[in-house]
């Protein structure tokens, strides 16, 4: 199937997998990727993988691992061999730990993209003051980042606020995928630091990923179109 070359990646978070299912038959794989989460995968395993691959979509896996270093690359090699297009690690797991998932890849020839998150989109500057770090969302952001790249990570999860100034650390080919995302019209939910489609790819985020907005409408094609529309006009 012909694939445009599309930022956008539908995060699919259902408890059950026909519903996750009956949303991916409503999607056109030519227009987006779909993402995975822990509550679709725990409750459905596997299978969710397949059936999306089936139906010609590239998965971004988001467990988001976070674990020793043996444990992580163990993780990561076992979803890249699940066939995904994405997974992803927590960089506050440190250098290590990103550096022995990677390899495991290496080792393994796995061409599986393999990105960390640095600080969660719905985590504000009171948030992280509450976990002991008394930062600013932005320089701790910037800070893991760094981590990531030096760890050999092919990019990071960070909001689209945060965009513009990976792009002058990180360069442009390093990969910043931005949940947070709201066209103009919606609610912020439960995310803190958020962006509109337009704003994140004028910024440069590589990838931007959407769920609510999407999944919630009640034509999700025409809300994916209207996102298409508000970021290239
Ligand atoms: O920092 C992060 C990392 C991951 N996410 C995930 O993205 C989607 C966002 O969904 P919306 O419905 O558009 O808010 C969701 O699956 C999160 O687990 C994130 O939001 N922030």
């Amino acid at each position: 199937m012909p694939r445009l070359d599309t930022p956008l990646i539908i995060a699919l978070d259902y408890p059950h997998l026909d519903q996750a299912l009956a949303m991916a038959d409503r999607l056109d794989p030519r227009r987006c990727r779909v993402k995975v989460g822990k509550e679709l995968f725990t409750r459905t395993g596997p299978q969710v993988l397949e059936a999306l691959h089936a139906r010609g979509f590239e998965v971004f896996l988001d467990l988001k691992f976070h674990d020793i270093p043996n444990t992580v690359a163990g993780a990561v090699e076992a979803a890249a061999d699940h066939g995904v297009w994405m997974v992803n690690v927590h960089a506050s797991g440190g250098r290590r730990m990103m550096e022995a998932a990677r390899e495991r890849l290496e080792k393994r020839q796995l061409t599986t993209h393999l990105i960390a998150v640095t600080v969660l989109t719905s985590m504000a500057h009171e948030d992280l003051v509450e976990v002991g770090v008394d930062a600013e969302p932005l320089p701790q952001v910037e800070r893991l980042a760094a981590l990531a790249q030096r760890s050999g990570m092919s990019g990071v999860v960070c909001s689209a606020q945060e965009t513009a100034a990976l792009r002058a650390l990180c360069g442009d080919t390093f990969m910043k995928v931005t949940p947070g995302i709201r066209p103009s019209v919606s609610n912020d939910d439960d995310q803190r630091r958020t962006q509109t489609p337009a704003r994140a790819r004028e910024a440069g985020s590589t990838h931007l990923v959407i769920g609510r907005p999407v999944t919630q409408a009640s034509e999700p094609m025409s809300a994916l179109a209207a996102i298409e529309q508000e970021m290239y006009l």
